[in-house]
């Protein structure tokens, strides 16, 4: 199968370099970015007066969570989960958080996200979704055991059972990663036996990492350390760990960050809603940290859309810092693709030649995108999902002309209200 992208604005390459041209998908790979490409295609879509960009990575979220959407906002963190959130999640069904799943799909892919890092319960049943949507789906079983050592061999237990059940849906676009909870919620037995078990199967690790000052305080007071030490000291950290949150580092916790190769999944809408504080951005980006946006979930955001995301991350660190260049449009846009891609070891995010054909097409045909004066800027600080047009991941068109190819989106909408009627 291939398709010919015609007569767009290609945001080209690790540089961001913006050129007119046409883009060409052999299978799932971008094969060739020119300008009056000649070969035929099965399919052709005209870009004139619209972007082609790299699809977005949203590096932390909960899928399902939308399902929770509005029933607990204007809370902290601790409060919001222990009163209102882990009570709701407790008369979850693997069905209703399949319902879920499914109404994350739609939005993801309806506002160009094609690849995301998930941590929630079921996740089997959250793959079988995301199957069906075409997205690219990094499944973590969130495990929580709060130090009962029968919960750790539980969990555990659930953990690898999910991952086979993954493995056995045979897609490349769909990977089992390891995502015990927090350092508060989970024992050092726990995080110890995930380490050996990423090691063992060669999959990924996402955790909570230092989200708020409550809770570096809680690990303060149990283990006498920060929780970015306590990881390092029994040797968790590496290259293949995606740090959620990482808002309260000090300059210690960066460096063990940076010499780990850790990444960093940043999340400014949760962050601020929240108010859980803000990620010390300055400090990672000189210390060279990866960093990677995420939306975190649908209950603390309240969306999935990228877009948006990349402006609040770009919005809130000039204000925090009272510096408006600490993080400008093209650090942003790269968080939010080619640095979440790396994250996941995807050859991704990027629009260039032998890369995967994960691309948003962008209508700018619209007044809030004209003139087109400089499209990086645009997208970072004047689009949105709406705006977005087409969805192509790994070489598929998920959405076409605003029209979800993959999923009925009436009947996906419909399921989530009826579960959440029947359950919540
Ligand atoms: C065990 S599955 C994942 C678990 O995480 C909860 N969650 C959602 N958002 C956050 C957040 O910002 N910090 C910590 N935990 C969060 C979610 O509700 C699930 O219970
Ligand atoms: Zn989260």
């Amino acid at each position: 199968m291939s398709i010919l992208i015609k007569n767009g604005l290609v945001v080209y390459g690790e540089d961001l370099n913006v050129v007119n041209a046409d883009v060409l998908i052999e299978g799932n790979r971008i094969a060739k970015v020119a300008k009056n490409i000649r070969e035929g295609a099965d399919t052709v879509i005209d870009a004139s007066g619209r972007v082609v960009s790299p699809g977005f990575v949203n590096l932390h979220t909960h899928s399902p969570m939308g399902l929770l959407r509005g029933l607990a906002d204007d809370l902290p963190l601790m409060e919001w989960l222990e009163k209102h959130i882990w009570p709701r999640e407790a008369k979850l069904t693997r069905e209703a958080i399949k319902a879920g799943a499914y109404l994350g799909a739609l939005e993801m892919i309806k506002t160009g996200t094609t690849a995301f890092l998930d941590m929630y319960f079921h996740m089997d049943a959250v793959g079988e979704a995301v199957l069906e949507s075409g997205l690219r789906g990094y499944l973590g079983y969130g495990m929580i055991d709060l130090g009962d050592p029968e919960r750790t061999e539980k969990e555990v237990k659930e953990a690898l059972r999910e991952m086979r059940e993954i493995e056995k849906l045979e897609s490349d676009r769909i990977q089992f990663v390891f995502g015990p909870h927090a350092p508060y919620t989970c024992s050092l037995a726990l995080l110890k036996e995930v380490r050996k078990l990423a090691d063992e199967h060669g999959k990924l690790i996402t955790i909570h990492v230092s989200e708020t000052m409550s809770e570096v305080g809680r690990i303060q007071e149990r283990y006498g350390k920060s929780p970015v030490v306590l990881l390092d000291d029994i040797g968790f950290l590496g290259k293949d760990v995606i740090i959620a949150h990482g808002v309260w580092l000090d300059s210690r916790d960066v460096q063990i960050l940076a010499r780990n190769g850790v990444t960093v999944a940043h999340n400014p809408g949760s962050n601020m809603k929240l108010a859980s504080g803000v990620m010390p951005i300055g400090k990672l980006l000189n210390a060279g940290v990866n960093i990677g946006l995420g939306t975190d979930g649908s209950a603390s955001n309240n969306n999935l859309d990228m877009l948006e995301e990349m402006k609040l991350a770009a919005l809130l660190h000039k204000v925090h810092n009272l510096d408006p260049t600490i993080a400008d449009a093209s650090t942003v846009f790269r968080m939010a693709t080619q640095n979440g891609a790396r994250a996941l070891n995807l050859k991704a995010g990027v629009i260039k030649e032998g890369y995967l054909a994960d691309i948003a097409v962008i209508d700018f045909n619209r007044p809030h995108l004209r003139p087109i004066n400089n499209v990086v800027s645009h997208l970072v600080y004047s689009a949105n999902g709406n705006d977005v047009e087409t969805t192509i991941v790994d070489g598929r068109i998920l959405m076409l002309d605003g029209e979800v190819l993959t999923l009925d989106e009436e009947k996906v909408l419909e399921k989530a209200e009826k579960v959440v009627e029947s359950l919540l």
